[in-house]
């Protein structure tokens, strides 16, 4: 397997403060990876870089090959390769779930026919029938971060990157969300970048990072991470990682 993302020595200061310091680390194609941590650990931070919101003060990003820090790089290149799903939702309130696809669709530049080709098979992949013609200022919060998933990755891009993907779902919701992102990892090679604070969602990853006040204490698979702290769930292993003072 290949790396698609390389992140090296990131460093993000906002007014003389470091909120991320020297974070490193590579994702494999095709691989689900969770950047896990408390509120304010630098998880959002770290993906602004990434998605290239917001420069890093300093440290290099390499998406699919692409420095996304030279000048050189294509912009709109980079970004066919990267869907994008963040706390608030991408949605406008007073268009339809279709509607919704559509302005996504035309964004990257699809034209109608393909829009609309690639609106049906997300109808079906995401059960999103019923709800399509509705505007998604009527929806419930689960069915509206379904329609924002199903946006993000309209494009077919090869990596996602969602930031708190599940904080208003239900249950039910929240485990539909993941056995979707499994299969589309397995099924057709996308890499997921996904943050959480919810350690029962990161035992769905593959690689875990676990952030803390800006910097990463611990990385490894979640049945290594456990092993490791001598834990029998992420919590508590998650718990030893944050007190100790490595
Ligand atoms: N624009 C900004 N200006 C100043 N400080 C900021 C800015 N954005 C974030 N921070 C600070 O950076 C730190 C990391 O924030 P960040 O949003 O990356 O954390 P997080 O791990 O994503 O938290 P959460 O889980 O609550 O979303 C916090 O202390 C936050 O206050």
């Amino acid at each position: 397997m290949s790396k698609i993302i390389i992140v090296d020595d990131l460093v993000k200061k906002y007014d003389g403060k470091t909120v991320v310091r020297n974070v490193s680390f590579n994702i494999f194609s095709g691989s689900i990876y969770g950047l896990l941590g408390a509120n304010g650990a630098g998880k959002t931070t770290v993906i602004k870089m990434i998605i290239g919101l917001i420069k890093p003060t300093s440290g290099s990003i390499y998406i699919d090959g692409i420095n996304t820090q030279s000048n050189n790089n294509n912009n709109s290149d980079f970004k066919r390769k990267i869907g994008y799903m963040g706390q608030q939702f991408n949605l406008y309130n007073q268009l339809t779930v279709r509607q919704n696809l559509m302005f996504h669709a035309g964004c990257h530049n699809m034209g109608r026919r393909n829009g609309h080709i690639r609106i049906g098979e997300l109808i079906s992949d995401f059960e999103l029938s019923d709800i399509i013609d509705i505007s998604t200022a009527k929806l419930s919060a689960g069915q509206q971060q379904k329609t924002a998933f199903a946006c993000s990755i309209i494009h077919r891009p090869k990596i996602v990157i969602v930031d708190e993907p599940t904080n208003q779902s239900d249950p039910n919701s929240k485990r539909i969300f993941w056995e979707q992102i499994t299969s589309l990892s397995k099924h057709s090679g996308i890499t997921f970048l996904v943050t959480t604070h919810n350690l029962y969602e990161a035992e769905y990853c593959n690689y875990i990072s676990i952030m803390d006040g800006g910097i990463i204490k611990e990385a490894g698979t979640p049945s290594g991470i456990k092993t490791n702290y001598n834990a029998d769930s992420l919590t508590e292993a998650f718990r030893r990682i944050i007190k100790s003072n490595k």
